[in-house]
């Protein structure tokens, strides 16, 4: 029976995962995804082949926490692929300053890991309970941490930096950026398909349930939306983005809120669901036909144009836009729309291919190339994971 990899990519809410044949060149051998953790949970898993192996809802009432219903996927995948699992990769949302690269999970790590809760609440104290649950079931399986700040290490040190007093930044108090794993498979796929623009100046749209852009240059990160926590920059699924300071005073000052109070309402009450008072969803966004929902996708809209009109100048120019993640690869309209803002740039767009979702969605004689890449984080999570346990054991 093959070595096989688990990889997991838990969120506050859902907890998506692949599980990658070693001695084939990692082929996917199933995927899936938990939805509704803590509402009411909803498991679809398929094989490679897109056969529906594993479908099943928790009603309300059962056991849903993240470690138990990690421990019946891991039973249900060991039922039906046998006992051959040999590492956990996760995908860890902030890993501070000290990791450019994935790490071999100690318990020292994890006591490190968790002093970033506070940094990314809706992500990190997920992130680390998957660790704790498989050790807890699987004692001694090698894991593997793989951080969505790894990425942007490379930016420049002026775009890391945050105008505070010195002893604030000596903290730590700096801008990090997120969603590395998914913008590290992008731009590896760019590579493959277009390296002359991959060698030029990019943006990557990283647009989902989070949000973000990424300035690239020669496939590096330069610069990104997202700063000290996944709260910046861009509006989100239910988080503010780039918010101007006063406000939180105000909210404290003012409305007498306390800390917690303020942190709920920027991460989970704000963004899209904030506008709209309908949702966080961009699909139910689209389907409606409330005044407020329009403004929630306008808003979306503007704050892409004019944050992608920041990293260009970060980049010096640009020769590139690459649309990723639920939005960025799904939404046809909110392609347009953000081009539209920006075709200023020489941006044309070939309506039927954005349509269909296509690969280039640039016209030929579009100045920008515009292509959209769908993101993969579970798999270059294996590909990592694998790098590593591999020179682990030579
Ligand atoms: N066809 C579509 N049109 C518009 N938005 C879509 C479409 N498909 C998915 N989305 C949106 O993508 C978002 C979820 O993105 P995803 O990358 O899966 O998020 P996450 O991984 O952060 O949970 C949701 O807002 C969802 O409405
Ligand atoms: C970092 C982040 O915002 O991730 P996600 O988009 O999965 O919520
Ligand atoms: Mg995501």
């Amino acid at each position: 029976m093959a070595d096989t990899l688990l990889c997991l990519n838990s969120g506050s809410s859902s907890l998506k995962f692949g599980l990658y044949e070693r001695d084939d060149g990692l082929a996917l051998r199933a995927r899936g995804k938990i939805e509704k953790i803590g509402i009411e949970p909803y498991l679809l898993a398929k094989s490679a082949d897109g056969e529906v192996i594993a479908e099943r809802r928790w009603a309300k009432a059962e056991d849903m926490s993240h470690e138990s219903l990690l421990a019946e996927l891991l039973a249900g995948i060991e039922a039906r692929i046998g006992h051959d699992l040999v590492g956990v990769g996760h995908r860890v949302v902030h890993g501070g300053a000290n990791h450019a690269e994935p790490v071999r999970v100690t318990q020292a790590l994890l006591t490190e890991l968790a002093r970033y809760n506070p940094l990314a609440p809706l992500h990190q104290p997920h992130n680390l309970s998957a660790i704790h649950a498989v050790a807890a079931l699987r004692p001694g399986i090698a894991q593997v941490a793989v951080f969505d700040t790894a990425f942007h290490q490379t930016q420049p040190p002026v775009a890391t930096r945050i105008a505070l007093p010195r002893h604030i930044i000596d903290e730590g108090v700096r801008r990090y950026g997120f969603h590395g794993i998914s913008y590290e498979y992008v731009a590896q796929q760019l590579g493959g398909l277009d390296p002359a623009l991959l060698g030029g100046r990019v943006i990557a749209a990283h647009l989902g349930n989070g949000a973000s852009l990424c300035a690239m240059q020669a496939g590096r990160s330069i610069d990104t939306t997202m700063g000290f926590t996944a709260l910046d920059g861009l509006v989100m699924g239910s988080r503010c983005g780039n918010i101007d300071p006063g406000v939180l005073l105000y909210l404290f000052q003012q409305d007498g809120m306390d800390a917690a109070r303020v942190e709920n309402l920027l991460y989970r009450e704000s963004g899209l669901l904030g506008v709209s008072g309908l949702s966080s969803d961009m699909r139910t966004l689209f389907d409606s036909d409330a005044p407020a929902a329009k403004e929630a996708i306008e808003l979306f809209v503007y704050r892409v144009a004019r944050e992608s009109g920041a990293l260009i100048a970060s980049l010096g120019g640009l020769d590139g836009i690459v649309f990723t993640a639920g939005i960025g690869e799904n939404s046809p309209e909110i392609r347009s729309l953000i081009c539209a803002r920006l075709s200023f740039l020489g941006i044309e767009l070939d309506e039927a291919a954005n349509r269909a979702n296509a690969a280039v969605i640039s016209t030929p004689a579009s100045r920008i190339a515009v292509r959209v890449i769908p993101t993969d984080e579970e798999r270059m999570i294996a590909l990592h994971t694998d790098a590593l346990l591999t020179r682990e054991a030579a």
